[in-house]
């Protein structure tokens, strides 16, 4: 039996490793992790992560073929395959602070799995690292090897939250990144044969070992690229009247730009857009490339921009100040559909409106009290929207959860202060059924409320 374990039951480690042991009952795959309330979360009926379908794989397999455990050094030193899916957060002190990737956490993996092992490894790597990264693990490994052999692979991860399953059942691709030695494309062939189990052979694409880092990097550059685009399209639009929606329409109708991933919004989050793209940038910095690093790093001032913009959209609107009001932020997590709140823009847009002496109260269906806490250093959350926007003079939409689409906006309207506003920073909600209840709306990118006009300009 083909023995794999994943070092890191994180948002990565744990779905894709649940995937891999429903597809695949004659592998026996084991999670670990230093943490152990994740692990102990991994083992119970409530897992540590929110993502629709995970519940169900989880407990098909769990126990059976499917493990979680913290005794990392026993799993990796019986496993033939270990992925690696340890965070690579953006470095915060030292060489490259505020740009290059961190790879503490992956080095002491490697230096671990050179301590334990004692049979030949495929060590793949899970984590979204910088590109020849691949090089340093080789050394590190091979340097503390007595004799054993490892084969290093890249195999980037393409989920995306909220839809995490989805995107594991039915890749777009899945990338294998190897030497190009004999012993190499042995160990790409060994894990072609893992997803193979499910993934059709022509979405299996091999290509050698820094292709394949580097293409992680640039697939989430060119996302949050479209984002920040359309977002700077959105400030255009609503300066001239345009409606950005019917703008990604149109453009999106075009077969080589496409309809996806053009919803303006208040920017974008997530740990991992802004992190990749800082480390492109620090990567070409590096490499003697500083109107590619430029180019790169745009993207994110746009997105600092959009959020910056929409929380002086916010303040202007209401006659300049918020101080002592109250305002209720309908979405808390970076996207619907998942409980994180890493790098998502309401921390932002909480933090300016706090910084103008709001009142803030939040509602979110998946985020706790205690991570507002963690993220605002504050604990005013509420458990329902109507309780958040009881008595408040303005509603910011920051998460596009499907149950704001259905929410009673009069019920809102009649308990609000007046006038009363709400600023859509995802186009969730009908306009013009709000303004026909009384409501001043503002619509990201879409052609301003008369009241709104009227404004200071946006900066
Ligand atoms: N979150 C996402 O949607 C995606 C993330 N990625 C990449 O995957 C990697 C992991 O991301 P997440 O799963 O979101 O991170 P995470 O922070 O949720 O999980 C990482 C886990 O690794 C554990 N860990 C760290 N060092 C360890 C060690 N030495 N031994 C055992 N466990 C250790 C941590 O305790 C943590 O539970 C990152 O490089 C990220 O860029 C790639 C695609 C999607
Ligand atoms: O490397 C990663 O971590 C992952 O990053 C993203 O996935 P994720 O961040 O989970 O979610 P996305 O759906 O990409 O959304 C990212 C952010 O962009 C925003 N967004 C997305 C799409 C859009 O049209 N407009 C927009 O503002 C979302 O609201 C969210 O805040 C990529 O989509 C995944 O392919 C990748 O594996």
């Amino acid at each position: 039996m083909v023995k794999i374990c994943c070092i890191g039951a994180g948002y990565v480690g744990g779905p894709t490793m649940a995937v891999i042991a429903v597809k695949c009952p004659a592998i026996e795959v084991v999670v670990v992790d230093i943490s152990k309330p994740r692990i102990d979360a991994w083992n119970s009926d409530k897992l540590p992560i929110y993502e629709p379908g995970l519940d169900e794989v989880v407990k098909a397999c769990r126990g059976k073929n499917l493990f979680f455990s913290t005794d990392v050094e026993k799993h990796v030193a019986e496993a033939d395959i270990i992925f690696v899916s340890v965070n690579t957060p953006t470095k915060t002190r030292g060489l490259g602070a505020g740009k290059a990737a961190d790879l503490t956490y992956w080095e002491s993996a490697a230096r671990m799995i050179a301590d334990v092992s004692k049979s030949d490894k495929i060590v793949v790597e899970k984590s979204t690292v910088p590109v020849k990264t691949a090089e340093a693990i080789e050394k590190i490994l091979t340097h503390n090897s007595k004799g054993i052999n490892y084969q290093i692979l890249s195999n980037p991860e393409f989920l995306a939250e909220g839809t995490a399953i989805e995107d594991l059942f039915k890749p777009d691709r899945v990338l294998i990144g190897g030497r190009e030695t004999p012993e190499g494309r042995k160990a790409v062939q060994a894990l072609k044969e893992v997803y193979a189990h499910w993934v059709p052979e022509e979405n299996i694409i091999t290509t050698n070992l820094w292709s394949a880092e580097l293409s992680k990097l640039a697939a989430n550059a060119f996302l949050a690229q479209r984002i920040s685009s359309v977002n700077a399209m959105s400030a255009l639009c609503e300066a001239t009247g345009a409606n950005v929606s019917e703008v990604s329409y149109a453009i999106g109708k075009d077969s080589r730009i496409g309809p996806k991933f053009l919803n303006a919004s208040v920017g974008f989050g997530g740990s991992c857009f802004q992190k990749d793209i800082l480390n492109l940038v620090y990567i070409c910095e590096c490499n003697g490339l500083p109107e590619v690093a430029n180019y790169w790093k745009q993207v994110i001032k746009i997105n600092d921009y959009q959020k910056s913009r929409f929380v002086n959209r916010v303040v202007s609107s209401m006659f300049n100040t918020v101080s002592g009001k109250k305002v209720a932020i309908l979405g808390f997590a970076f996207k619907k559909d998942t409980g994180d709140t890493r790098e998502t823009p309401a921390i932002d847009v909480c933090k300016g409106l706090l910084g103008d002496k709001a009142h803030v109260s939040i509602y979110d269906p998946e985020v706790t009290e205690d991570q507002i806490q963690r993220d605002l250093a504050m604990n005013k959350f509420d458990w329902d929207a109507y309780e958040a926007t009881k008595g408040a003079h303005a509603v910011c939409i920051l998460t596009e959860w499907n149950q704001f689409k259905e929410l009673d906006y009069q019920k809102i309207f009649d308990n609000m202060q007046k006038p009363a506003f709400i600023f859509d920073g995802r186009n969730v909600v009908d306009a013009e059924k709000l303004r026909g209840i009384g409501f001043i709306v503002y619509s990201i990118g879409k052609p301003l409320d008369a009241w709104l006009k009227d404004m200071p300009a946006i900066a």
